[in-house]
């Protein structure tokens, strides 16, 4: 049977790095933030949805959303937010539901959701990883690899679900406050009893 996992951790607490790891170890990876770029790309009806919600003034001059925009708007006010998510998440819901009915028997199917302790979804998976890191480490990433303001990187953490709120979900927890080698390692052991049971 296939095993469903669902992946989350707070913005940079290193889930990408993680998910990185599972594929290359047989994994099939639904990426919800790739999915939720691809259903408001350039002619879609989710673009036409956010253009209709917020006007067209969140358009770069050559019809893209501009993300850098948005961002501002919806971590600056927690209703703009909601309002972005109420057109985004079903449609994310709904093409990663059609990726997993197109994954292999047997396979162990990561779903990597940013916010899946925020959208109480956790129940309907066989496992949930949760990639901890303390908020100071999460902000230090994104001022140093990322190039961001201390400000930007609170506000999306002040977003997100609490350290503890996402424990609370969790079957497995992967401690990335190591090395790079101590990640993999973790996720290794991870891979391998989820893959006993696929
Ligand atoms: C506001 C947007 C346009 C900003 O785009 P940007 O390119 O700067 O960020 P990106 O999409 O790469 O997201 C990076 C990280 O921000 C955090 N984040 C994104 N959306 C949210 C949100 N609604 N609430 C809390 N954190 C969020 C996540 O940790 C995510 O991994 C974009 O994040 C968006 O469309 N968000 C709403 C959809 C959503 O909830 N996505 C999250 C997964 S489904
Ligand atoms: N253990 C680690 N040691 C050093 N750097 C790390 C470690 N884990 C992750 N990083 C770095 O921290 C940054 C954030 O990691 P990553 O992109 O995997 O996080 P993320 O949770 O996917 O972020 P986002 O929520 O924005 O998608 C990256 O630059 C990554 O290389």
């Amino acid at each position: 049977m296939t095993v469903r996992v669902g992946l989350t951790g707070g913005i940079a607490s290193g889930k990408s790095t993680v998910s990185a790891v599972l594929a290359e170890l047989g994994a099939v990876v639904i990426d919800a933030d790739l999915i939720a770029r691809e259903v408001v790309a350039r002619g879609t009806p989710g673009l036409a949805a956010v253009v209709e919600e917020f006007g067209p003034d969140l358009l770069t001059p050559d019809g893209d959303l501009d993300r850098a925009a948005m961002g501002a708007l919806v971590f600056a006010e927690p209703d703009a937010r909601r309002r972005l998510e109420a057109i985004i998440h079903p449609l994310v819901h709904r093409r990663s539901a059609e990726l997993e009915a197109a994954a292999p028997e047997h396979a162990v199917v990561v779903h990597d959701i940013p916010l899946l302790a925020e959208v109480g979804r956790s129940g309907s998976f066989d496992a949930v990883v949760v990639v901890d890191a303390p908020a100071e480490l999460q902000v230090q990433r994104m001022v140093e690899d990322r190039g961001w303001t201390r400000e930007d990187a609170e506000s999306r953490i002040a977003a997100q679900a609490t350290r503890e709120e996402r424990l609370a979900i969790a079957t497995h927890v992967v401690d990335n406050t190591g090395s790079l080698a101590d990640l993999r390692r973790q996720v290794e052991a991870i891979h391998e009893e989820l893959a006993r049971r696929a």
